[in-house]
């Protein structure tokens, strides 16, 4: 099949996720793709936004919005704003492509993955969380408007077990576990960050082959602007030096000047961006392994809104204070080291709507907006979570002031793994609830 017909595609429906599609944009040019690069877009990005993102991509479509305001489901997940990934769904309207590979906003490419389109459709990786679900953050394909009206009815008729286009998408796609092996995409084609705290020995191991990261959770590289000096008011980054270079590296791909079109002669491409990057090579593949575990102390940042900048289409963040290291200088030293309407359609027959919630989750919802705990305290605040709902439901009293402080503390980080958060009381609260 003609690579002609044949798409990257991606999705944005904030300014802030704009800024991952460019870098999904730029690091898939940079890396030489000879397919399409698509971005879908919501209608209510900035112009400036839309631009940038016109400098980069074929195709900037405008989309609509598909919510699936199942706010219960998202609650267990902890991402109260996932519900809007059910846009995600509009990818298999892109019929003018007969094969696609679908990226996240916030992956980074580290090399040409163009082999992705010798796959078949649906081809994704494991979950690092459900190694039997597939992540639906980087997968293969196939747009057709009659899969796209199966996937809204589905949608209406069972709703998402996650709230988001990945429950949906599991269990639309319902023998990917088991079926046809090849549709299981190595781990190294959406190596989600995580996996660097669940399971480090592994990513030392095969770390250096990673082709895709995945900065799955809440915190995004955007929201990291400046990790020498962050806020002290802010939610917490647990820094990670393996994780670090893939932050810096992805910043070092957004500020990167890119020849965006695929019509230019490749070479001119590579030598123009070689020549801005400082660099007197291509850059390689991969980042290394890194040779060593260093857990450092948390610091903090604070999530921020990008703002045009006034010379070009680029989105800036607005703690201009980053550390100002030209793209050369982490690149370098990273690669030698290592149909549209502004309607917003929601799914809502099925879905339970926010009344079904209980007070206390409701005020945990509230609580947990802007806050992306590590998941293994994310497992602990789910249980927390039930663990409120249920003394609520028994008492019928109020969560009290006290619980809330402690649930604050917990979800900014301030774990008190030395007194009432031990393991050992937590497993405690369990064998009293479960007696
Ligand atoms: O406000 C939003 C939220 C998401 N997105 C898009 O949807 C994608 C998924 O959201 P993201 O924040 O990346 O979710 P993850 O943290 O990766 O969480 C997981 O769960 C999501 C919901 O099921 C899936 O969409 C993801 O692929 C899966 O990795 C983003 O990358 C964007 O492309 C937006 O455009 N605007
Ligand atoms: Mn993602």
């Amino acid at each position: 099949m003609p690579e002609a017909y044949q798409a990257f595609v991606t999705l944005a429906t904030t300014d802030p996720y704009c800024m991952g599609s460019l870098v999904v944009g730029k690091c898939l040019r940079r890396h030489g793709t000879t397919r399409k690069l698509v971005a879908m877009v919501s209608p209510n990005i900035s112009t400036e936004a839309r631009l940038s993102l016109e400098d980069v991509f074929d195709e900037v479509i405008v989309v609509d919005m598909l919510d699936s305001r199942d706010r219960a489901h998202l609650f267990w997940l902890g991402r109260p704003d996932l519900g809007i990934t059910f846009t995600k769904l509009h990818c298999w309207t892109l019929t003018q492509y007969t094969k696609c590979v679908f990226l996240d906003a916030d992956t980074l490419v580290l090399c040409n993955v163009d082999e992705l389109f010798d796959r078949e459709e649906l081809s994704a990786a494991p979950d690092p969380g459900w190694p039997d679900c597939f992540n639906s953050g980087v997968f293969v394909f196939r747009p057709s408007l009659e899969t796209h009206s199966r996937l809204l009815e589905h949608a209406k008729m069972c709703g998402s077990f996650d709230g988001g286009d990945q429950g949906l998408l599991n269990t639309f796609f319902s023998d990917w576990a088991i079926k046809d092996i090849n549709k299981h995409l190595p781990f190294i084609y959406n190596l989600s960050a995580n996996a660097i705290y669940t399971y480090l020995p592994a990513f030392h191991k095969y770390g250096h082959q990673a082709k895709i990261v995945h900065f799955l959770g809440r915190y995004k590289p955007w929201h990291i602007p400046n990790k020498q000096q962050p806020p002290t008011d802010a939610p917490q980054w647990d820094t990670n030096r393996n994780l670090d270079k893939y932050v810096d590296q992805w910043w070092a791909e957004y500020y990167g000047h890119t020849k965006m079109h695929a019509d230019e002669p490749q070479e001119l491409q590579d030598v123009e961006h070689t020549e801005q990057l400082g660099m007197s090579e291509a850059v390689p593949c991969s980042i290394q392994a890194p040779t060593s575990w260093h857990s450092s102390q948390p610091s903090v940042t604070s999530p921020t809104t990008p703002h045009p900048h006034p010379h070009s289409h680029e989105l800036v963040p607005q703690a201009e204070e980053r550390e100002e290291k030209e793209p050369s200088e982490l690149l370098t030293e990273l690669t030698l080291n290592a149909p549209s309407s502004s309607t917003c359609h929601q799914l809502e027959d099925t879905c339970l709507k926010p009344d079904d919630l209980s007070k206390a989750e409701a005020e945990i919802l509230e609580q947990s907006q802007f806050q992306e705990p590590p998941v293994e305290q994310k497992q602990e605040e789910v249980i927390s979570g039930v663990e409120s709902v249920l003394s609520e439901a028994a008492s019928n009293t109020e969560v009290s002031n006290a619980n809330l402080e402690h649930r604050k503390r917990w979800e900014e980080g301030r774990i008190d793994y030395l007194g009432k958060d031990a393991f050992e009381n937590i497993r405690m609260k369990l064998d009293q609830f479960l007696d």
